[in-house]
């Protein structure tokens, strides 16, 4: 799989640079074929325009007469051989297929996967799908244009998805790009036009149909007449306030999670457009901490209170964090997240990313990234979780959850002991734009800032679970997202963090089930 990670898309772009010369030495190797013919074709013509002035005298000397039929004895076959025995066609049909064996190629899961993170992105940071089609994100033009095929193809996609509430604007925007090229004007491209009209008829779009059909008409009003009827139906449709067709049928559900008031919240934070209030804002504090077993002090912003959530700027080097990228680059992995209800673990699109895990012991820097953590926290680092390293591509995202396991999980494998009491976060990158961590209850966003490490208690001293902490990694709007965590278990954590015997978890249960 690769639309799921940076490192994925890499790859892709390396096979298209190798068919681009296979495709490229194919082309050249016509263009010779096809000179040296143009050749033989010129030399012919050249003869027969000394012809001219009259056949018969061209013909009365024998040198002439020789020519011609020795030309037509064998010239001619020898053409015919030549094209023949042009194997360049099959030669480029024969590399293709072994391409298509050794190197990589997108599945249609990517080709879905690459279609739905596109409209989430859309859908998070309120893109316009216009501007989106020109390459410009927020305001910035990043990459190149789309085309009016790319356009239609990703509508058509979605379409296929069903979701019929992205397919409108694309098919749109398609549709409005085709009318701008100067064979917009052409009868093929009205055809296509019309065709598109019936697709949001389906859909019950009816002032998209209607807009094309007018445009149409207004092309070829003579040869197009019969959508005149078409174009009656529609305003009448319009008029009445039809609410029949695909689109509608699609309103989400009630219960379903993306309509929900958390997610709303979610996606306002990752837009930046929630943030805590300025009387929680005020207390916050930037400190020098002392390290445990370090000679340099952290350097410690206090992001939230109550639930404490902290970030530790510059404590990887920008080597370090590239190391532990490159590390991990050959090993990772589509990221799975694990059911209560199947005992598995699957892919699945509320989580896109690739990650791979290293024990601690591993090299210099996973050990480093191991104290680090507990220098700063105080913590036990000896039950923490192997390290988790992630990379998130292009839309890649993780929908808000809660690190800590629910309460009737066995969470005690292996050396595994107790429940996540806290997380860390290692930002191995900047992103270019979105990406950010957002806590969609405090409300809060946290920026990755590369060589910065995140950190947060997910349960209250009474061990019971801190609703509160509920987290998600917005989409990656622009950029490669790297990060590694650091999950520890409870066990043997009471001396730094004791416990409290009464429960105190009434703060946090309002958010276990938010709406
Ligand atoms: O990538 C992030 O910002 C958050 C990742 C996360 O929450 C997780 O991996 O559990
Ligand atoms: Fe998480």
């Amino acid at each position: 799989e690769f639309f799921s990670s940076t490192s994925g898309l890499e790859k892709l772009f390396q096979t298209e640079v190798v068919l681009l010369e296979e495709l490229q030495s194919y082309v050249n190797g016509i263009y010779q074929h096809a000179e040296a013919l143009q050749g033989e074709i010129d030399a012919i013509r050249v003869e027969h325009q000394s012809a001219a002035d009259g056949i018969d005298d061209y013909l009365n000397n024998p040198v002439n007469a020789f020519r011609l039929i020795k030309r037509l004895h064998s010239d001619w076959e020898t053409f015919e051989g030549s094209v023949a025995s042009d194997t360049s066609r099959a030669d480029y049909l024969e590399a293709m297929a072994g391409h298509r064996a050794n190197l990589s190629f997108p599945s249609g899961d990517d080709f879905v996967g690459s279609a739905i993170a596109l409209t989430r992105l859309q859908q998070t940071y309120q893109l316009d799908v216009a501007e989106l089609a020109s390459g410009i994100l927020n305001g910035v033009k990043y990459g190149t244009a789309m085309s009016w095929q790319d356009c239609f193809v990703l509508g058509q996609h979605l379409y296929a998805l069903r979701d019929y509430n992205h397919t409108v604007p694309w098919l749109q925007q398609s549709m409005q790009l085709l009318g701008e090229q100067t064979y917009g004007q052409e009868s093929a491209s009205l055809d296509f036009m019309e065709a598109v009209v019936d697709y949001h008829r389906e859909m019950g779009a009816h002032e998209s149909a209607l807009g094309l059909v007018n445009h149409v008409l207004s092309v070829e009003p003579d040869q197009r007449s019969h959508l005149l009827e078409t174009r009656q139906q529609l305003e009448q449709l319009i008029t009445d306030g039809d609410k029949n067709g695909l689109l509608h049928l699609t309103a989400r559900r009630p219960g379903d999670y993306h309509a929900s008031r958390e997610f709303r919240l979610y996606e306002q934070v990752c837009r930046g457009e929630l943030k805590p209030q300025p009387a929680a804002q005020r207390n916050l504090r930037c400190r020098l901490r002392k390290s445990r077993s370090g000679y340099v002090p952290f350097k410690l912003e206090e992001l939230h209170l109550d639930p404490l959530v902290v970030q530790l700027h510059q404590v990887v080097s920008a080597e370090e964090a590239d190391f532990m990228q490159r590390t991990a680059r050959p090993r990772i992995k589509r990221s799975t997240v694990y059911s209560l209800n199947t005992g598995e673990s699957t892919a699945a699109a509320f989580r896109t990313s690739q990650g791979a895990s290293f024990n601690y012991s591993k090299n210099s820097v996973t050990k480093l990234l191991r104290r680090q953590v507990g220098d700063l926290s105080g913590l036990d680092m000896d039950y923490a979780e192997d390290l988790q390293v992630a990379n998130y591509g292009i839309g890649g995202h993780y929908e808000p959850h809660w690190d800590c396991f629910p309460e009737n999980h066995v969470y005690d494998e292996g050396d595994y002991k107790g429940n996540r009491i806290a997380t860390a976060i290692y930002y191995l990158s900047d992103v270019e734009a979105g990406g950010g961590t957002a806590f969609p209850f405090l409300p809060l966003l946290v920026t990755p800032e590369r060589g910065s490490l995140l950190f947060w208690y997910n349960l209250h001293p009474s061990g019971d679970h801190d609703y509160r902490t509920k987290h998600a990694a917005c989409p990656v709007l622009q950029g490669s997202k790297w990060i590694a965590n650091v999950w520890i278990r409870e066990r043997h954590q009471d001396r730094v963090r004791p416990c409290d015997l009464q429960r105190n978890h009434e703060i946090s249960l309002h958010y276990r089930d938010f709406d």
